[in-house]
């Protein structure tokens, strides 16, 4: 792996680890329940294609949330902004990511971003394809040309361990159904969602799938459009509006670099122009952010004037 270990990098791991005790690791999944809260990882990829870590770089960890904004990207690439703007609104909530409440609220019940879980089921929805296998090919073809790597898959046991218990996502698309926002089959979509969360790769990938967004949609060191430069551009804002949850205001304030953390404890960055960065660190926040990998990027962001604002 063509990434150097870096002794700065290193320093602030360790001091942003000393909060990772004040988290939890998510276990609603309860797959992801066996994840080790003292774990705290960090690769930043630049555009020339070096790449910076400290670390255990070489764990995997399930993408969960932060699929959210690459199946966006797709599903605006396959079906254009109108149509998805149409089903799925651009306003942060203020709510936690799996809440139902404010659903009820809107006519039509058109969930407020593609950010929390009734936006991304609705966005997985819009994915392309006849069967669950083709749908989840396209995506994962897609993650792959952002990595630049073939093998990248979803995580069997994380998957079926969600399909399981996912009682609540359930009761967001029997909602969404009814109110015919969405028109498939409950388990169908369930099923695609949950290896979509499923995904998986380490920090390293994540990093570059950051590199990607943090250009503009081009993979620099191959020469290679990835995505239209306005996809790129809405993807990074819904990060900053909506990327961190109901935390995303006080992030931009503390840090202020586009990224979306999952409940598995990754957190992709994109530092507009500069870098992409990958972290993984499982022990979460009560907002099922990473507690250590936040404290990291605001001790990244003040070092370093990584702040966009
Ligand atoms: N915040 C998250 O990462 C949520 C993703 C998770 N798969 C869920 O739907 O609950």
């Amino acid at each position: 792996m063509p990434c150097q270990s870096s002794g700065e990098l290193k320093e602030l791991v360790l001091e942003a680890k000393k909060c990772a005790k004040k988290g939890k690791v998510a276990d609603y999944i309860p797959a992801l329940g066996k994840a080790n809260p003292n774990d705290l990882s960090i690769a930043i990829h630049y555009p020339e294609g070096n790449c910076i870590q400290a670390g255990d770089i070489e764990k995997k960890f399930t993408l969960q949330s932060i699929s959210k904004v690459i199946s966006l990207a797709l599903v605006l690439m396959d079906r254009g902004a109108d149509y998805v703007f149409e089903r799925v609104g651009m306003e942060p909530t203020g709510d936690p990511f799996n809440s139902i409440a404010k659903l009820e609220t809107m006519v039509p019940a058109k969930p407020l971003n593609p950010m929390i879980n009734a936006g991304a089921l609705v966005v997985t929805h819009m994915i392309k394809g006849n069967t669950v296998e083709e749908r989840l090919d396209r995506l994962l073809s897609f993650i792959r040309d952002l990595v630049g790597d073939a093998s990248v898959s979803y995580n069997e046991e994380v998957a079926q361990s969600e399909y399981e218990t996912a009682n609540l996502n359930r009761a967001l698309i029997y909602f969404l159904k009814q109110h015919k926002v969405i028109n498939e089959d409950v388990e169908t979509l369930i099923d695609l969602y949950t290896k979509q969360c499923a995904i998986e790769m380490n920090c390293y990938d994540l990093a570059k799938i950051g590199l990607v967004f943090a250009m503009d949609g081009i993979d620099q060191e191959k020469n290679k459009r990835i995505m239209p430069v306005d996809i790129a551009r809405i993807c990074k804002t819904f990060m900053v509006t909506c990327g961190m949850y109901n935390a995303s205001g006080e992030f931009a304030i503390k840090v202020g670099i586009p990224s979306k953390s999952g409940v598995s404890g990754g957190i992709m960055g994109a530092v507009p122009g500069r870098f992409g960065i990958g972290i993984f660190g499982p022990a979460l926040d009560q907002k099922g952010n990473s507690i250590a990998g936040i404290k990291l990027l605001e001790l990244l962001s003040k070092n370093y004037q990584l702040s966009m604002f």
